[in-house]
């Protein structure tokens, strides 16, 4: 890795760890956000294969525009034209009813950037293992199974964007009887 990519992502993890400086998980342990981000962009490096800085940046930086008061012109200032429209395309309207929103993602999935396809297998795949590792509070296990069928009617519409996450994505929906 040249030494300008290690700058750009230690700009992104710190940038993103400052946005999400007090947000938490919803697992029982409370668990520090930026865990997610930071796993996200490792499941694209270590099992996806991704070495497209700005996926990674665009990884890292995923949930601030959603979740924080973090806006797309401040990312684009601050990291540049791609990266900021890579997390505009996974970014949802929570002005919608949540219902919208989820249809939406399942409806938008196709017609996705590659590069946008890529951060949402990464973020549903992270968010299916935590699922799996423990249950947010005030989940029930209905609620668990429900975000695996959503989720894996998002994931139809990303198919043939990695072979790898793909791969490990089907696994997990095998192993809750969620058909593909
Ligand atoms: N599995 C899990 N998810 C948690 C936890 N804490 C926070 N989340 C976040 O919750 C979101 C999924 O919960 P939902 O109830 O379906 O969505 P909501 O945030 O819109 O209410 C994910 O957001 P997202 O990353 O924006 O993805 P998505 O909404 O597109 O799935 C996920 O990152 C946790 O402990 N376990
Ligand atoms: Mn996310």
């Amino acid at each position: 890795m040249s030494s300008s990519s290690t700058a750009v992502l230690l700009e992104a993890i710190d940038f993103a760890a400052e946005k999400h400086r007090n947000q938490r998980r919803k697992d029982p342990d409370a668990t520090p956000y930026i865990n997610h981000p930071i796993g996200v962009a490792r499941i694209l490096s270590h099992e996806g294969g991704i070495t497209d800085i700005e996926v990674l940046q665009a990884a890292l930086l995923h949930d601030t525009v959603e979740d924080t008061d973090t806006t797309i012109d401040e990312l684009e200032a601050v990291f540049g034209p791609t990266v900021a429209r890579i997390v505009q395309e996974v970014t949802d309207d929570k002005t919608l009813p949540k219902e919208e929103r989820k249809r939406l993602q399942v409806e938008h999935a196709p017609h996705r950037s590659h590069q946008a396809k890529l951060v949402k297998l990464a973020d549903k795949l992270y968010n299916l293992r935590d699922l799996n590792r423990c249950t947010p509070t005030g989940w029930t296990a209905e609620r668990v199974q429900e975000y695996f069928v959503w989720a894996s009617r998002v994931i139809k519409g990303l198919r043939g964007t990695n072979a790898a996450l793909e791969e490990k994505l089907q696994q997990l929906f095998l192993e809750r009887g969620v058909q593909l």
